[in-house]
């Protein structure tokens, strides 16, 4: 229930920082677009000049200086250098003295803080020199974008300089070390949201844009309450549905008990048949459960119940008395012929259920071999007590089956370790049979797994002749399903039973 709450925040929280990182990252991506345009056309000038091969402050060196300044978008002016002065450029006048060079690139660049072309304090110009080539430009010019909010921190860091080389607004150059290899980053550092776009031309250039953090949460708030309702109406709708099933399975759970206790509960047997000859040699017994107040209850609806509650122990306790009742007597005369009769997970978890197998062995003068114990895959969650359970019956000579093969947690690891006899192949398998579907392979290796493990075959849920005749090929053993018969009473399924019929062992 306070899960659609939870995921309504959780989702308000990305969708919000996603859009605010989005928006963060834009203004980033335009100032390295700049900044990335600022830098190819300063490195172009220098080599235009390179290749010029003009003597050095000659007049025909000052026209194409003149000519690059006016020409290009970003560059406020072209000299020459020789050491730290600038001994001539495309703005004229006296030789400047440059002050130290702030860093060096491992391209050689050099690069020059306040080039002294204007005169008083806050000196805007960066310089940036090779070859003897100084190109300046206007610190401001890259980070000259256009924000939808005003307090958009905007910058430009150089991983070698290890500084900001431009920056407008609070820039931290120890974001840097969060760029990564990835290219774009986001993260919240502080009271802001900085977005990091480094340049794929200058590896070295990494433009910032850092956006104050309440936006960040201006925007969570306004996404939380438009999203949040939708989530609380989920919650509150899982609670009542939760109630409503939590409700469903106490009155189904006080309803088994009192059919335990009033015997609502009777057996139906799916003949087995032998695949080789033909003939019924066995049935598996199916419960049903038949309510005073009308239609009977599948058992898809009540053993889960049943398993989820203590009570599964007791409806097994219950099928044994019904196999007792409805078929002891005909056991004792045909010990070839076989009842299946399934197990649950809780049935292993102790040896109860094989002194209650004994009992009715005993009363009925029924021999082991007459039954064949199905045990689903979640019966071997709990490995080392189904292990002395299987064991117990095996060694009495009671066969075992997994059944539902294929559906569960099988793993050829923990099967090869168990002592089992039949491998009880699933419908879902037998109906993919022959369609082309996905799963219709799935079969072959079920059956080689079997032979593998030296398992006889039994395929659950055979509809068809074509399905039975490709298993009968494939060497399946035994088959159960509707082409040989619904699940009957057992005074149905022993008229089927033919005498000329082979047994299930040997
Ligand atoms: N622990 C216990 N579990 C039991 C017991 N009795 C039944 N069950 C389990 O309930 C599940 C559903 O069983 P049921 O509704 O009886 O369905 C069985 C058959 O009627 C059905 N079937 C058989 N052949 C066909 C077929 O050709 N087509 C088709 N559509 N359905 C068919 O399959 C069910 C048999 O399944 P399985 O046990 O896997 O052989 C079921 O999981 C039962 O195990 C019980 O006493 N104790």
């Amino acid at each position: 229930a306070g899960g659609p709450p939870w995921i309504a925040l959780h989702e308000a929280r990305r969708q919000a920082y996603d859009a605010e990182a989005e928006l963060a990252l834009n203004y980033a991506r335009d100032v390295l677009h700049r900044t990335d345009e600022t830098a190819r056309q300063a490195m172009e000038a220098i080599s235009q000049l390179r290749r010029a091969g003009l003597a050095s402050c000659s007049d025909a060196a000052r026209a194409a200086m003149r000519e690059i300044d006016l020409t290009s978008t970003y560059i406020q002016a072209v000299g020459h250098l020789n050491g730290d002065t600038m001994e001539c450029s495309s703005q004229g006048g006296p030789p400047v003295h440059l002050n130290r060079e702030a860093f060096h690139t491992s391209r050689d660049v050099a690069v020059y803080d306040a080039v002294p072309l204007v005169a008083g304090g806050r000196n805007p110009l960066i310089g940036l020199a090779r070859e003897g080539v100084i190109v300046v430009v206007h610190r401001d010019l890259p980070l000259d974008i256009w924000t939808a909010v005003p307090d958009v921190a905007l910058g430009v860091l150089h991983l070698e300089g290890r500084r900001a080389v431009m920056a407008r607004g609070p820039v931290d150059p120890a974001w840097m070390d969060r760029v990564g290899a990835r290219g774009e980053t986001t993260f919240v550092a502080g009271d802001r949201l900085v977005a990091l776009v480094r340049s794929r031309r200058f590896v070295t250039t990494v433009a910032v844009a850092a956006v104050p953090a309440r936006y960040l949460h201006e925007r969570v708030a306004a996404t939380t309450r438009r999203l949040v309702p939708a989530g609380l109406f989920g919650g509150l709708a899982a609670a009542a549905a939760i109630l409503l099933l939590a409700r469903q399975r106490m009155s189904m759970t006080s309803a088994l008990r009192s059919a335990l206790r009033r015997g609502e509960f009777y057996l139906l047997y799916q003949p087995l048949i032998d695949m080789r000859s033909g003939a019924c040699v066995g049935a598996e017994a199916l419960l049903r459960w038949q309510p005073p107040s009308g239609e009977d209850v599948g058992p898809d609806l009540f053993i889960p119940v049943a398993e989820q509650t203590s009570l599964i122990t007791r409806v097994t306790a219950r099928v044994l008395d019904l196999v007792e009742r409805d078929a002891g007597d005909f056991l004792a005369r045909h010990p070839d012929f076989h009842i299946g009769i399934n197990l649950s997970p809780a049935d292993l978890r102790s040896c109860a259920v094989v002194e209650r197998i004994d009992a009715l062995l005993a009363r009925t003068g029924a021999r082991p071999t007459n039954l064949i114990v199905e045990i689903t895959e979640r019966g071997f969650l709990h490995l080392d007590s189904a292990r002395a359970v299987i064991a117990a019956l095996r060694d009495r000579g009671i066969d075992v089956a997994i059944d539902d093969f294929g559906t569960g947690y099988s793993s050829l690891s923990y099967l090869e370790t168990l002592d089992l006899d039949f491998l009880k192949i699933d419908r879902s398998f037998i109906e993919a049979i022959g369609t082309g579907a996905p799963t219709s392979q799935v079969v072959g290796h079920i059956m080689a797994m079997a032979r593998t493990l030296d398992l006889r075959m039994i395929a659950e849920g055979v509809e068809s002749e074509a399905q039975a005749e490709f298993l009968r090929t494939h060497g399946v053993h035994y088959a159960q399903g509707w082409l040989y018969g619904k699940p009957m009473s057992f005074a149905d399924v022993a008229r089927l039973t033919s005498y000329a019929r082979r047994p299930v062992r040997g």
